[in-house]
C-alpha cells in the first residue's frame, strides 16, 4: 500500500500536474521530504508564498490543468491567499496543499505557532478562495477525498484546498482512484446546440465572443475550429487576450469596448447575435462596452451553464456544448466566411535616439517576433498590460479580471518551469513586489526575458487621479541589481538601446534578462489612454 504521501503525488501526476512550486516550513517538512526523493513531480522553491501561487496559477494556465502550491501551516497558507484568490477569479484550477498540525498536537492544550484564532481558521479562510476542500486526517476515507477535489478543481477549472496534517504522510492508504468526469445530459446538449445554430442561420451579422475558459476546458482549438466551420469572426475579451494564437484566419482581435479598435468595436456592438463562450462577464472585460448583457442578442456558455435569452441550461460543461455543436453544425447551410477586419499591430520602431513611449515597447517587441518568433507571454498589472494589447496576438497569462500587481514576474518563472521561454511585462511598482523572485531562476537555469516599465510612477492610479504625490516612486536602478541576483540587466533610454537589448536578451540563454525600460513620468500607453477617456466618459454617463 502506498503511503499517503506517494499516493497523493501520484494522484496529482495522473490528474494532469508537470511540477510543483512552494515554500516548506515544519508543518510540511516532511511532505517536502517525499516531493524531493520520490522524484514524482520537479519542485521549485521561491522566495515567498505569493509568489508561488502566481507561479502555479500561470503553470496551470499554460498546461490547461492544474497548477500545484505546497506551503506550511498559518504563516505560509495565509501568505498564499491572495493568490489564490486571483486563481480563483480568474478560473485557474490550483491545487493548494497545505501543511498543518497533527491529532497529538491539536489536541496538547497550547495554542501552536502560526495558529490563528483557532486551528481550523486556515481551512475556514480557504473555504472562501477554493470550490472545494478535503483535510486528510483518516486514512480510509482520504483517497476518496483527495479524487473528489481534483476532480472538482478540473471540472470548475477553480482552486482546491488540502490540509495534510503532518503525522499523516506515511500513513498506508489505497491507491486515489481517478473518478470519472460527469458527462452532460445529451439531450440538452442536443436541444442546447439545435436551438444556437438556429439562431446563428436567423442573424444577419453574428460574432463570437471567446475568454478564459475555452482555454481551461481545453476546447480552444474546438473553439477555432467551430468559428471557422460557422464563418463566425471571433474576437477575444481583454482577459481572453492571447486565446486562439494560431487562428489568425478567424481572430479579428480583442473587444475593449470604447478603448479598443472602433472597427472591432463595431463588429460586437453592432452584431445581433454575440455568442460567448467561456466569457467571464467582469467590468475589466465590459466596463466601456454597451448592450454585451441584452438577452435579446447574447448567447452566454460559462460555468457549466448555457443561457439564451431569458432562459438557462444548467449543467452543460462548455466541452459538451461545443462537441455539440461541431456534430450538429454539419445540418446548418454554412455562412459566408466573415473573419472580420483582422486589427493591425504597430511594427517598424525606428532604432533612433528618441526617447521611449510606452507604445513603442508594443512594436519593437512586434519586431523581435517577426525577426524570431512569437514568445508566450505574462504580464502585471499596469500600463504593462494595456500595452500588451499592442503587441500580436500572442499567448498570455495576466490578471485581466482579479487586477491584483505582482503576478507578472512569478508567472513568468512558472511558465519558464513548464519548458517554455516566456517575455514578461512589468512596470516598476509591481517589481517591486514580486520582482525580485528572479534571483530563483539561476538554480533552475530558467532564463526569461523581462521588459521592466520603469517610469517611476504608479502611473495607472495618476491617470485617475494625477493631483497626488503619492503616486511618484524613486528610481530603484533596476537593471544594476540583476547581476547579483543571477541575471543580466540593461537600463534603455532610446528606441535604439530598447531595440538593441531585446535583440540580445533572445540570443542570450541560461540566465534570465532584464530590459529596464526608462519612461516619463506621464506617458502611458495609447490603449490605456483610450482606456481613462472611455471610463471618464462612462462615468459622466452614469452621473
Ligand atoms: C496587490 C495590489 N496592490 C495595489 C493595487 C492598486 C494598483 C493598481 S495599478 C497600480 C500601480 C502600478 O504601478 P506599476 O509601476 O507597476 O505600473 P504602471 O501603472 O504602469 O506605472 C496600483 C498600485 C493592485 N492592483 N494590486
Ligand atoms: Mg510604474
Amino acid at each position: 500500500m502506498p503511503t499517503l504521501a506517494t499516493a497523493l503525488l501520484d494522484a496529482l501526476e495522473d490528474h494532469g500536474a508537470r511540477e510543483i512550486f512552494g515554500i516548506p516550513g515544519d508543518f510540511v517538512l516532511p511532505f517536502f521530504k517525499v516531493i524531493e526523493e520520490s522524484g514524482t513531480l520537479p519542485y521549485f522553491t521561491l522566495s515567498h508564498e505569493p509568489a508561488v501561487g502566481f507561479a502555479a496559477d500561470a503553470a496551470s494556465r499554460y498546461r490547461g490543468s492544474i497548477g500545484v502550491a505546497v506551503v506550511t501551516y498559518g504563516a505560509g497558507a495565509f501568505n498564499l491567499v491572495n493568490s489564490i484568490a486571483g486563481a480563483y477569479a480568474e478560473r485557474s484550477p490550483v491545487v493548494v496543499i497545505a501543511g498543518a498540525p497533527g491529532a497529538r498536537e491539536r489536541t496538547s492544550g497550547y495554542l501552536l505557532h502560526h495558529q490563528v484564532r483557532t486551528v481550523d481558521t486556515q481551512l475556514a479562510v480557504f473555504k472562501e478562495v477554493t470550490c472545494d476542500q478535503a483535510v486528510l486526517t483518516d486514512p480510509a476515507t482520504a483517497p476518496a477525498e483527495i479524487a473528489r477535489v481534483l476532480r472538482s478543481a478540473l471540472e470548475l477549472s477553480l482552486p482546491v484546498y488540502i490540509e495534510f496534517p503532518r503525522d499523516m504522510v506515511d500513513a498506508k492508504v489505497d491507491p486515489v482512484p481517478k473518478l470519472p468526469r460527469r458527462e452532460a445530459d445529451a439531450g440538452a446538449r442536443d436541444e442546447c446546440a439545435e436551438e444556437i445554430l438556429a439562431r446563428i442561420a436567423k442573424a444577419k451579422s453574428p460574432v463570437m465572443v471567446v475568454d478564459v475558459e475555452i482555454r481551461r476546458y481545453g476546447v480552444e482549438q474546438q473553439v477555432g475550429a467551430l468559428a471557422r466551420k460557422l464563418g463566425l469572426p471571433v474576437v477575444t475579451t481583454f482577459m481572453g487576450r492571447g486565446l486562439l494564437e494560431g487562428d489568425d484566419d478567424v481572430v479579428a482581435g480583442t473587444y475593449l469596448g470604447a478603448a479598443g479598435d472602433p472597427d472591432l468595436s463595431a463588429l460586437v456592438e453592432g452584431a445581433d447575435l454575440v455568442l460567448m463562450f467561456g466569457v467571464i462577464l467582469s467590468d475589466t472585460n465590459f466596463a466601456l462596452s454597451s448592450n454585451m448583457t441584452d438577452p435579446r442578442r447574447t448567447v452566454l456558455a460559462t460555468g457549466r451553464e448555457v443561457q439564451i435569452g431569458h432562459h438557462v441550461y444548467r449543467d452543460l460543461p462548455l466541452a459538451d456544448l461545443i462537441s455539440g455543436l461541431d456534430a450538429h453544425a454539419d445540418q446548418h447551410p454554412p455562412r459566408p466566411r466573415n473573419a472580420g477586419k483582422g486589427m493591425a499591430y504597430p511594427r517598424g520602431l525606428a532604432a533612433d535616439a528618441s526617447p521611449i513611449a510606452p507604445s513603442d515597447i508594443a512594436t519593437a517587441i512586434n519586431d523581435l517576433f517577426d525577426r524570431h518568433g512569437k514568445m508566450p507571454m505574462t504580464a502585471d498589472i499596469g500600463d504593462c498590460l494595456f500595452t500588451a494589447m499592442e503587441i500580436d496576438n500572442t499567448a498570455l497569462a495576466a490578471p485581466g479580471y482579479y487586477a491584483g500587481m505582482g503576478f507578472g514576474v512569478p508567472a513568468g518563472i512558472g511558465v519558464a518551469a513548464t519548458g517554455l521561454r516566456p517575455l514578461v511585462l512589468v512596470g516598476d511598482g509591481a517589481f517591486q513586489m514580486t520582482g525580485w523572485e528572479l534571483g530563483n531562476c539561476k538554480r533552475y537555469g530558467l532564463d526569461p526575458i523581462v521588459v521592466l516599465f520603469n517610469n517611476c510612477s504608479w502611473e495607472m492610479l495618476r491617470v485617475f487621479q494625477p493631483e497626488s504625490k503619492f503616486n511618484d516612486l524613486d528610481d530603484w536602478h533596476f537593471a544594476d541589481i540583476a547581476k547579483s541576483i543571477g541575471g543580466v540587466g540593461e537600463r534603455v533610454t532610446t528606441r535604439a538601446e530598447l531595440a538593441a537589448a531585446l535583440q540580445r536578451a533572445v540570443e542570450r540563454r541560461g540566465v534570465f534578462s532584464l530590459i529596464e525600460v526608462m519612461l516619463p513620468r506621464g506617458a502611458t500607453s495609447q490603449t490605456l489612454a483610450r482606456f481613462v477617456t472611455g471610463f471618464k466618459a462612462a462615468r459622466e454617463r452614469m452621473k
